[in-house]
């Protein structure tokens, strides 16, 4: 229940945090922290910070699961100065996000090119031992993490990839600043402001009534399938992206498209990943791969589906030599849309 009831402070921020349902003084928080360089620095005194080594996110063993371990301000001073670094490498950090009591978490990769600061990129192994953690490429690190650790590390990698990438302004060449959360580089020079984008990508499980289809590009890992996914041209909207795709891709028509959910995916750039389920015109299931951009499509019957989404650890699972057929994990939201499927045609209800 919101308790906002529209009365306004006169107190900065223009409006109470104490008036305000949790989940909506969290997301007004973040935005003064957004808007606002001199509230984020002091955020950063009572934050936490997450770490990366060249986009690759600190984890620590835990049990029998991973955990990225938070760091405070204080803590990364003292690491920064026991290898010789200046503590301006900070200013690099970007805001991530914040707890329900308002603590804000940051991301900072000590092994990327600083633009702050003139000291080198700290050394791996050092800083995994100082630090009793592994830095983990993000790919094999979301299947051992958590829902939540997973979403905040993908936002992060993401958001300090962009920074990297963004570091110049593409108008006259100079050098582009970024404000103290990380929403926005701006140009000195030029005035021109830069934000973090995503490229909207389409991904569509298509059915026949009762297989759905699904494909493979060569730099799958091997006996992996999927739904066909495609990058939306420009001017084109989430409806013409889906029936060019599968077109494209498969040389079917669809129709009756059905939304299904979003996610943002940060490989190998950040998509918003646009989910929806789509069925061809009965006895319309002939494929015609484009091998310029798939390996292999093929109808995989509800069976063989469900058999595949039991496959946990595809690599385990070889037998004389052969790679069985298997489904991306359950973090990629192309797992998602096959599970509805099943779950769909099970109860008879798949779209035809
Ligand atoms: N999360 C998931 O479940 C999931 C599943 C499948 C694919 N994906 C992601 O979807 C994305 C798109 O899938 P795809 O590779 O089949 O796309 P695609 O079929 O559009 O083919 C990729 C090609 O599109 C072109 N392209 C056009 N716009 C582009 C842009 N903004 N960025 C990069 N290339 C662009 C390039 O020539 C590229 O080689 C991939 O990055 C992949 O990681 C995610
Ligand atoms: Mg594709």
């Amino acid at each position: 229940m919101s308790l906002y009831c529209g009365i306004v402070c006169r107190r900065k921020p223009f409006w109470c945090y104490r008036l305000l349902s949790t989940y909506v003084a969290k997301t007004r928080y973040l935005f003064e922290l957004k808007e606002d360089d001199d509230a984020c620095k002091k955020a950063q005194q009572t934050g936490t910070f997450y770490l990366f080594h060249g986009l690759a996110p600190l984890l620590q063993k835990s049990e029998h699961q991973y955990l990225p371990p938070q760091h405070s301000l204080s803590e990364l001073e003292r690491l920064l100065d026991k290898f010789g670094q200046d503590t301006q490498r900070i200013e690099d950090s970007v805001l991530i996000g914040c707890s329900e009591h308002h603590e804000a978490w940051f991301a900072l990769d000590l092994g990327l090119n600083s633009s702050s600061s003139i000291n080198a990129a700290l050394q791996k192994p050092e800083i995994e031992r100082a630090l009793q953690g592994s830095f983990i490429e993000l790919r094999k690190a979301l299947f051992w993490l958590n829902v939540k650790d997973a979403s905040l590390l993908s936002t992060a990698q993401a958001l300090l990839r962009w920074h990297d990438a963004h570091q110049f302004c593409s108008r006259c060449g100079q050098p582009t600043e970024k404000n103290v959360a990380g929403s926005k580089r701006v140009c000195p020079a030029s005035k021109s402001i830069y934000y973090p984008q995503m490229a909207p990508v389409v991904i569509t499980l298509v059915s026949d009534g009762t297989r759905c289809l699904l494909a493979r590009q060569s730099s799958f890992p091997k006996g992996m399938y999927s739904a066909l996914a495609g990058f939306c041209d420009i001017g084109e909207s989430v409806e013409e992206a889906v029936h060019r795709e599968v077109a494209e891709e498969v040389g079917l028509e669809v129709e009756r498209l059905q939304y299904s959910a979003s996610q943002h995916w940060p490989f190998p750039n950040s998509s918003l990943m646009i989910a929806c389920h789509a069925a061809v015109k009965p006895g319309h299931t002939e494929i015609k791969v484009n091998l310029r951009e798939l390996e292999a499509a093929a109808w995989f019957t509800h069976d063989e589906v469900v058999t595949a989404l039991k496959r946990n650890d595809p690599y385990t699972q070889q037998q004389n030599g052969t790679v069985p057929f298997w489904l991306p994990p359950k973090l990629a939201i192309a797992h998602h849309l096959i599970k509805e499927w099943v779950e769909k045609s099970t109860c008879s209800t798949v779209p035809a």
